[in-house]
Parts: C-alpha cells; structure tokens; sequence
C-alpha cells in the first residue's frame, strides 16, 4: 500500500463534513471552544466592548466605526491564529521543551501584542480629540 493510499485511509477515519452545515457547527465549536479555554480570548472580547460604547457616546461617523469594529477583529483574529500557533506548538512538542517551540509561541504572541498596541493607537487617536473637546 504506497502512502497516498495509507493517507486516503487515515482521512476516511477521521471522516469529512458531509455539507456546510457541519462545517459550520465545527467552526462553531471552535468559537466556543477557544471562548471557554483561552482567557486571553475572554478578555480582548470584553474589552472590545469598550470601544464601542464609546464610539456609540461620541457619536462616532460611519468611518470611525469601521476603523473601531476592524480594529476589534483585527485583535481577535490574531487571538485565533496564536492559539492555533500554540495548540499545533503543543501538538508537535508534546508538552515536551523545545527552543524553537519557545520562539514560535513568543513569535505569535508578540503579533497579538503589536495588533492590540496597534488598535490602542488608533483608538487615541479617534477618541482623545473627542474627550479633550468634550470636557475642557
Ligand atoms: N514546548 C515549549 N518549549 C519551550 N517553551 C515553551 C513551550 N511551550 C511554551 N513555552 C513557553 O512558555 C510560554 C507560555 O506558553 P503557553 O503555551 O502556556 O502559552 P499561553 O500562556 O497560553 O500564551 P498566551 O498568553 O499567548 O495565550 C510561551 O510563551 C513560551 O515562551
């Protein structure tokens, strides 16, 4: 048996979606799944909340609150793929230490670090001329 067939065989066992609405519910699975492990996922959603009640105060233009809600996703995403990062890390190393397991967990922990750094610039630099005009 050469290995493409040994791969077709293994793949059987894990078995396909049948149709979307399967691969919708596993990606709803991971939505809850990473919701009820990661609470680094917990925390940049609800404070995600944050940015919205203000844009929702300041009475924000329609540009402001894309930039806001994009900003969010953007940080979000970036809690997706260094969990994906972490779990594939674990998977391979086995829980074992590895340098390179070390860098590529800090590697795609430093890309959530620069997202979210990111989207707090750009929430200074839409809400701190609101605030400054607001109050003073
Ligand atoms: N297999 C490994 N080999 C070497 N170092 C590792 C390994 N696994 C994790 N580390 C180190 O330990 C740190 C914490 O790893 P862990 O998997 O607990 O991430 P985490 O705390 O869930 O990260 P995050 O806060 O980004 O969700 C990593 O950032 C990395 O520096």
């Amino acid at each position: 048996m050469d290995l493409k067939e040994t791969n077709k065989e293994k793949m059987d066992a894990i078995g396909k979606n049948p149709n979307f609405l399967a691969s919708v519910k596993h990606a709803l699975d991971g939505i809850q799944t990473i919701l009820k492990e990661e609470q680094n996922m917990r925390c940049h959603a609800l404070l995600g909340i944050i940015p919205l009640l203000l844009a929702w105060y300041f009475q924000c233009s329609t540009i402001e609150w894309i930039i806001i809600i994009f900003c969010i996703f953007l940080v979000v995403i970036m809690e997706f793929l260094n969990t994906i990062f972490e779990n594939v890390v674990d998977l391979v190393t086995d829980f074992e230490f590895h340098p390179l397991a070390k860098k590529a967990k800090d590697i795609a922990a430093g890309a959530v670090l620069v997202t979210a750094l990111f989207s707090i610039a750009i929430a200074l630099i839409i809400f701190l001329p609101k605030f400054i005009t607001f109050y003073f």
